[in-house]
């Protein structure tokens, strides 16, 4: 058995190694990313549980890039990692704790930057002028291209400003998806075979030997790291605006979190909005942001301990694109998708890919008929990457993007600054109707138990429901003779929408499908304005002095607002007795976390008074008895609380809590 192992851990090293050299070295790579890094997890884990097998030269234990050797080699003044890689929030989360542990402290904040996909690159500069551009190299040695790194516009020759005397600067060497499919038309228009992907050709680039070569290609260069003795700022995060501020090229899309919530909602933010930049990003990568942590985290053998990247999952497959069709969303937004000759992918079957928006399409240049590259990431519906020119056919036409909508026929808008195009016509559009009635029952929002989209679908063919509101009007009579109803299932759907009259105002809100307004946002405006009336006359300043209000949700609500049939429904909801606004119970902080627990109360208090202590149990469901028994749960022990309540306590086991912990309960729950 050990031997097993051992060679199996011979055998994905060395496949490893020659993956590697593909990638880097020759930049053609004969798997995906996501095999490769399957794979390199399976031998983590095998050294791991093995460690007799430890090789300082693993590919687990060593930066993957090679000097190439066409180059000058130089050895890099601080070395160059790589990233720790994730792709589960889990791993996330267990680095956050683990950096937590590693610090002492919970007094972290991170900075959420994109991983933008290129060939990593270390520039030098000393008094103001770049002397030198290495690659990565193996992380100790990397080759000098600096001739060819002087071409690229965006890379400064002589700094502007002040900085730093001595500093070293690291960041991506990127192709632009435009530039890349200039490129690529250029090849194809004289025989050549095109370039796979925007990050192999950076890669080949860099690596030419002729820097007039290189001077033709789109290449920029994007900066994520300073290395310096001293620093002007003491985060991450500032150094980086410093950096901005003399003339490098560093993304806006950087955030300081204080939260690993907020990374996540960083994360899901730009999982879709990655699509409208103009260059491929492959992940997301956190960091600690200040500098003094970063240098008590330290490194590990290939890796900062103060970083981690969270990747997007790709998994890529080649098929035909038989038909683009045209989806309307709740909100009216046009999402185009192929239709797919089926073909297996990840374990699926897929038949159906995002195309995203106009933009998209234009800028791969996907027409009907392509053979299409398909990737299946951490989205539920794939999405095409690419198209493999060598096999358009030869009476392909470029596609013209539709402009009145699939369903209801009215000319399609699209505002500054949206990448997608919408229908404009909200209330007569059906399959706005319909989604918006959908998502109005849904779990999350009304939960209306017996309903499904499917059932609202019918009720709206039949003319029984236009909106929401109509639900409310709804008769058993009239739902028992439609298709697949019987008098229960009718029973059930009234039932289920009178129940929902209890749902509390937050999630009402939620329900109403105000754009912008999602469970997070519709839980802080029910908190701030107590009621739809105070929301819907609330003006613009008043909305974005709300906490996370930012402008595009107060417009939204006031856009809601301002027209006269959401005032109709929302009127409508209130006569059936829908909940638009914030309960009394809730409002003098009534809950239920205390139910089925006694308490009794002893001694004399500091925070509460003895009356309102016994009050904030009642009105959290708990108990008050007057004398302790088996069946007291808690002992809520204030100052001088009488010794023979204190020796029965202890007696019965029961736990004598002090006043704080009784706020703490309170709290967490
Ligand atoms: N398909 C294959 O055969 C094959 C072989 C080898 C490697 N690979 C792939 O190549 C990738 C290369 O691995 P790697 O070691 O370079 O790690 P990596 O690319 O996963 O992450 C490290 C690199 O990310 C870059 N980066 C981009 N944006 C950054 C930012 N904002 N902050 C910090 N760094 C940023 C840096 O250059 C850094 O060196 C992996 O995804 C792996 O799957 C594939
Ligand atoms: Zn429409």
């Amino acid at each position: 058995m050990p031997k097993n192992i051992e060679e199996k851990i011979l055998k994905l090293r060395e496949e490893l190694r020659i993956h590697n050299y593909n990638y880097y070295v020759l930049d053609n790579p004969t798997i995906s990313d996501y095999e490769f890094d399957l794979m390199l997890k399976e031998l983590e884990k095998l050294e791991l549980e093995n460690p007799q097998y430890f090789d300082p030269n693993s590919p687990t234990q060593r930066v993957g890039g090679e000097i190439t050797k066409k180059f000058k080699t130089v050895t890099h003044k601080n070395r160059m990692y790589s990233l720790a890689n994730s792709y589960s929030k889990e791993d996330l989360i267990d680095w956050e704790k683990r950096t937590v542990k590693l610090l002492g402290t919970n007094d972290v904040e991170y900075t959420c930057e994109l991983k933008y996909d290129g060939a990593s690159i270390n520039l030098y500069y000393k008094e103001g002028k770049l002397l030198s551009a290495v690659t990565r190299g193996d992380g100790v040695e990397g080759d000098d291209v600096t001739a060819n790194v002087r071409t690229i516009k965006s890379v400064p020759l002589v700094l502007q400003h002040d900085f730093v005397d001595e500093f070293e600067i690291r960041g991506e060497i990127i192709l632009p998806l435009d530039g890349f499919n200039k490129m690529n038309e250029e090849r194809i228009d004289i025989g050549e075979e095109p370039y796979k992907n925007p990050r192999n050709t950076a890669s080949g680039s860099l690596k030419l030997l002729d820097s007039r070569e290189v001077a033709k290609r789109p290449l920029d260069c994007l900066l994520y790291h300073v290395v310096a003795n001293s620093y002007p700022k003491s985060t991450h995060f500032d150094i980086l605006n410093e950096a901005r501020k003399i003339g490098f090229k560093v993304p806006e899309a950087i955030e300081v979190c204080k939260t690993i919530d907020a990374v996540f909602n960083f994360i899901e933010k730009w999982d879709e909005k990655r699509y409208s930049l103009p260059y491929d990003t492959d992940g997301i990568v956190v960091k600690v942001n200040s500098l003094a942590q970063q240098d008590e985290l330290g490194y590990t053998a290939k890796a900062p301990r103060w970083a981690i990247a969270y990747k997007f999952e790709t998994e890529q497959e080649s098929t035909i694109l038989k038909e683009i069709t045209y989806q309307v969303g709740r909100t009216g937004a046009i999402t185009p998708v192929a239709n797919l000759e089926p073909v297996e992918l990840a374990g699926t079957i897929v038949k159906r890919a995002s195309l995203h928006n106009a933009d998209q399409i234009e800028k791969l240049d996907i027409r009907v008929g392509d053979t299409v590259y398909v990737e299946k990431g951490g989205e539920i519906i794939p999405k095409i990457v690419g198209v493999d020119f060598n096999k358009r056919p030869q009476n392909s036409e470029t596609t013209n993007y539709i402009t009145h909508c699939p369903d209801c026929n009215t000319q399609l808008v699209r505002n500054e600054g949206d990448a997608k195009h919408y229908c404009p016509n909200e209330y007569g559009c059906p399959t706005q109707i319909t989604s918006r009635i959908q998502h109005f029952i849904s779990r999350k929002a009304m939960n209306i138990d017996g309903l499904g989209a499917e059932t609202i679908e019918l009720l709206f063919k039949e003319g029984l429901i236009h909106n929401y509101a109509d639900l409310y009007d709804l008769k058993e009579e009239q739902i028992i003779p439609l298709e697949r109803m019987a008098e229960k299932s009718a029973k059930n759907i009234i039932l289920g929408i009178q129940k929902s009259k209890e749902i509390p105002f937050e999630k009402v809100l939620f329900a109403l499908g105000i754009r912008f307004v999602g469970e997070t946002v519709a839980k802080k405006l029910a908190k701030y304005f107590k009621s739809i009336d105070a929301l819907l006359s609330a003006s613009f300043e008043e909305l974005i002095t709300v906490d996370e209000i930012g402008d595009k949700i107060a417009e939204s609500v006031l856009n809601f607002s301002s027209n006269l049939i959401n005032i109709q429904l929302i009127d409508r909801l209130k006569s059936y007795g829908v909940q638009l606004e914030v309960s009394e119970e809730s409002l003098e902080g009534k809950t239920e976390v205390l139910t089925g627990q006694v308490f009794v109360v002893s001694g004399v208090f500091t925070e509460f008074n003895r009356n309102d202590l016994k009050k904030s149990i009642e009105d959290n469901g708990g108990k008050v008895a007057s004398s302790i028994s088996k069946k007291t749960n808690y002992v809520i022990a204030g100052d001088n609380m009488g010794p023979s309540k204190l020796a029965k306590a202890e007696s019965l086991g029961i736990p004598i809590i002090s006043e704080l912990d009784y706020m703490a309960m309170l709290e967490n729950n």
